[in-house]
Formats: C-alpha cells, structure tokens, sequence
C-alpha cells in the first residue's frame, strides 16, 4: 500500500517500480505506480477536502502542521537513515536535511505571517482589508537530491495557507515520500488534504495535466520545467512554480588564504556529491603564480576527498550519486569535455560497477572554444583561467541559468563590482555558494525559474492577495457625485 488517497493507504494500479540503495544496488522498496485514473481520484479527494481545510481557519491548520513537526522531531533519525538509504547521501548530511525539515515548519509560519498576513486600515473611502486566500489545489513535484526537504518546502507553507495538496515525489526517492505522508498522517491531517501519488512520466503527465489543479509548484530540471512551463502557457489562472538548475561560477580573486578558499570551493563544488542545485560548476581562477598554487592545492584536495557508501565509519564527505545511470552521466560529461580540449587536473572515475558511487573530477576547460552551457548534475568542477576581472565576470555570466553565484575575494571592492555585474538569485561573497538559508528567498532566474522564488518567499505563491473596502452598514457617503440625485 504505497498510495495516500483520501486518507487511505492504497495500492498502487499500475505497473511495478522499485527504489534501490544505490551504493550497493540493493532493493529497498518495491511497488506499483498510480494509474491516471488513481491521480483523478487523488485530485477529487484533494478537491472535496479544500475548502473545509481553508475554514478550519490558519489556528487549527497550524495545529496540525506544528503535530507533523513533533512527528518529524520524534522520528528525525529514521528520516536521515531512509533519506541515506534511498539517495546515498553520507549520514551527516541526511541529518541535516532532516533537521531543515523540521525548521522548515517555524520558518513557513513566519513567511506565512510577514509575506502574506493580513492587515486593516481605515481610510476615509471604507476600511481597507488585504487578506490572502489560497490557491485551492495543487500539485507538488519533487526532485531527488533532496527528497524530503526540498518538497516539504511547498507542502508545509501550501497547507498552513489553506491549500490541498497532490504529493508526486521522484520515482527515484518514493520511500522518502512514504514516510513523510505517514508521518502526515499521524500528525492528524484530515483525509484528502494531502495526497501521495507514487510513479514516473505517466503520473507526472497525468497530474500536472489535470484540469482541476489550481497551481503546480516544481523543484527539478530545468529540462522538465520547460516542459510545464510551455503545457502551463494560455494558463494565466493556475499559478506555477518553477524551482530548477543550475550552471553556477564561482570566481576567485585576490585571495590570501589559500587554504580556506579550496575549502570553499570544495564545500561548493563536491558536496552531495556534486548534486546540489546551488553547486559551483565551473571555477574562474586568476592566470599566474596565485592561481597556480590555489590550482594545485585544490587538485590535491580534491583526490583526498572520501568517498563512500552512506554507512560506512568513519563517515566519507561524498556518499553514492543517485543511480549508476547518474555515475555513467558524469564519466560521459568528462569525456564530451576532454574531446572539445578540455584536460583533466583529477579524473572523475566510476569507482564500483553497478552503483553510483564515483570520485570527484577537476578539469580545466580554458581552451574549450565553446563550453557548453550544460548542468551536470554530479561532482567535477571545471576551470577556467582569466587574464581580468572583466573577462571573469562576462565568462561567469554566459549561461542561460542564473541561480547561484560566488566570488572568493578579500576586497569589498572587489565583491561590490561583482554584485552589480552578476546575474543570479543567490549571489555570495566569502562563502561556500550551497547550503541556502530557508530564512532568505531562494530561486534563480534565466533558464533556473520563473520569478516565483521559493524558501521564505514560497508563502507568496501558496495564496493570493484579496483586498476589501468594508463598512458595517450601508450608508449614503456625505457628498453625492456631481449629477446625482436620490
Ligand atoms: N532550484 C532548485 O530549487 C532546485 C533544483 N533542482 C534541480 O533538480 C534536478 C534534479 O532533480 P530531478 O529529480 O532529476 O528532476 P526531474 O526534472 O527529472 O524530476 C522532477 C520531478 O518531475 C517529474 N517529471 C519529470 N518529467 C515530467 C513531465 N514531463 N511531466 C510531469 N512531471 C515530470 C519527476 O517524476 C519528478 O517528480 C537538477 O537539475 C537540479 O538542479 C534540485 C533541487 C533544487
Ligand atoms: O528551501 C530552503 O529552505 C533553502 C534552499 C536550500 O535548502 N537549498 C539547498 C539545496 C538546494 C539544492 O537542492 O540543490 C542549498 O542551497 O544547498
């Protein structure tokens, strides 16, 4: 029973899927997907459940997302331990993905509160009201690499605004789903306002095309979210979410510790094992001595970066890539970039036939005429060396995408010079570019979203914005409008 409808565990009616721990391949989860027909049902329970869910008002709405917290709190180390399983992130990462989970609920409710509260003013036409009411229904899609935080960032602050929702997670990551909708339900949710649908394409097809979807919110490709985008066009009443890649630069400039700027960049770069919306792509560093040096302290930090299934101790930095389809993904970008001139300062390898497990790459890609403007998805950093500081911004700025951004740099100056030239949604100074803070808005624009940034400012895109002017009785106004007479 692997499918929450209406408050029910159900079976799934379609074909089967499993999900596999892909450090060791193993089987982990097993199932059948939701049929179009199960989503129509999901969207009908979702339906029926809305407004009853808006009118218990935001005080018991809360109540029970802040019962969902507890459970989250109760039961945070089976979170981190099926999130480590599923995805093959190390332990101490899962962690804290779990632990953002559950800070998720205080943060959403002080958006819900700051981004769209409601307010009174008495003006001398009536009394002003805004108040914000909630989309209705709507749909949200997960990506993998953070498979419970990143959905719980539209599902929490969808419900405390009064919307219902239809959960579709990764086909990659369904265990993760599961636990959250059971810990949901435990929390005391009332049947139909959250549903979970568990599938691939045919059940992402079918519930972001359903007419009765009042809002879609994305977090995923930016190949996926083209394609919502243009099937939400001649759409202007359904409001959509786009929250997706990224082909981030990261510059370094005038650095006198050495040592702390590879460590930022190795934070940027390998993390997750490279599979970070946010994650540096590609690295510009300075022609000459300096940058010869960072170069080579970088490279060699880079080969002594632990790599490991997500159990072994001591607990390596890089755990298992998502699937070996994803290992084979990177070998294969490496290679496309070796053949267009590109060489490799540490070679990204396929370290264990049938898992995701792979070793960080490095590679200098200067004398690629034309790189490609290319996410990819996994741990290898590519080089670019530059003559001037210039030439380094307009490089960092020749991508489609525009979410994450740095720059390494001991001056302000420097930085401010930077800030103004750079294009992207999180742009930061002497700081590793992942690791976001949910208390800022967080969402990139080009070809990374559609301007409807997530985090803090999700609260924006869960309702919409109503405003009154009231009075208590009807009465005549003081002065009639010229050519009136009663
Ligand atoms: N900007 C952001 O906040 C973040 C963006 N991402 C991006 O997500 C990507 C990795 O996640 P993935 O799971 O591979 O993304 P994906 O785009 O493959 O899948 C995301 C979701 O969309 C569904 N889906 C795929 N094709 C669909 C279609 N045609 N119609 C309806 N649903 C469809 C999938 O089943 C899944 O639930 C990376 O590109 C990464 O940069 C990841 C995390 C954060
Ligand atoms: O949504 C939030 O609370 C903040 C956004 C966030 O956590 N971003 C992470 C993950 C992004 C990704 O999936 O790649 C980050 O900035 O590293």
């Amino acid at each position: 029973m692997t499918q929450f409808i209406k408050g029910q565990w159900v079976a799934g009616l379609g074909h089967d899927v499993t999900s596999k721990n892909p450090a060791n391949n193993e089987v982990i989860w097993n199932s059948k997907t939701a049929t179009p027909e199960q989503v129509n049902i999901a969207v009908d329970a979702a339906r029926d459940a809305q407004f009853d869910w808006f009118m218990l008002g935001f005080d018991a709405r809360l109540a029970i997302v802040e019962a969902y917290r507890t459970q989250l709190e109760d039961n945070k180390a089976e979170i981190a331990e099926v999130i480590a399983q599923e995805t093959g992130k190390p332990q101490w990462e899962t962690a804290t993905e779990a632990g953002a989970m559950i800070g998720k609920i205080g943060l959403s409710v002080a958006a819900y509160h700051k981004r769209t509260g409601s307010s009174e003013n008495d003006t001398p036409a009536g009394r002003a009201v805004l108040r914000h009411k909630p989309h209705g229904v709507v749909a949200v899609f997960g990506p993998y690499n953070f498979p419970g935080h990143l959905p719980n960032g539209h599902i929490v602050p969808a419900l405390l605004a009064g919307n219902t929702v239809i959960f579709k997670p990764s086909e990659l990551t369904p265990k993760v789903a599961e636990l959250m909708l059971k810990l949901w339900d435990k929390a005391g949710l009332p049947a139909g306002v959250i549903n979970l649908v568990q599938g691939e394409l045919e059940t992402g097809k079918a519930l972001a095309a359903h007419p009765q979807i009042d809002g879609l919110f994305f977090t995923g490709s930016s190949r996926t979210g083209h394609i919502l985008h243009q099937q939400y066009a001649g759409e202007p009443g359904k409001i959509l979410a786009l929250e997706m890649g990224g082909n981030n630069p990261l510059i370094v400039k005038g650095v006198q510790d050495t040592k702390a700027a590879v460590h930022d960049i190795i934070q940027s770069a390998y993390i997750s094992s490279g599979q970070r919306c946010t994650c540096a792509r590609r690295l510009y560093v300075e022609k000459g001595a300096q940058g010869d040096a960072l170069l080579e302290m970088l490279a060699n930090a880079v080969k002594q970066i632990k790599v490991g299934a997500w159990n072994v101790q001591p607990q390596p930095f890089m755990g298992s890539m998502i699937s070996e389809i994803a290992a084979k993904g990177m070998v294969e970008a490496q290679r496309n970039l070796l053949n267009l001139g590109g060489e490799s300062l540490v070679e990204l390898t396929h370290l264990e036939v049938g898992t995701g497990l792979v070793s960080p790459g490095l590679i200098d890609v200067t004398n690629v005429i034309e790189l490609p403007d290319e996410e990819y998805f996994g741990p290898l950093l590519q080089v670019v060396r530059y003559s001037d500081f210039d030439e380094a911004i307009k490089l960092a700025n020749s991508t489609r995408y525009g979410l994450s951004a740095g720059i390494l740099a001991d001056s302000r100056e420097d930085y401010d010079y930077f800030l103004a030239r750079i294009r992207a949604g999180i742009v930061n100074w002497n700081k590793q570019i992942t690791g976001a803070s949910g208390a800022a808005p967080f969402g990139g624009v080009g070809a990374s979203g559609n301007h409807r940034a997530s985090a803090f400012y999700a609260a924006d895109y869960c309702s919409y914005p109503v405003a009154s002017v009231e009075a208590d009785v009807v009465s005549l106004p003081a002065n009639l409008s010229p050519g009136l007479s009663l």
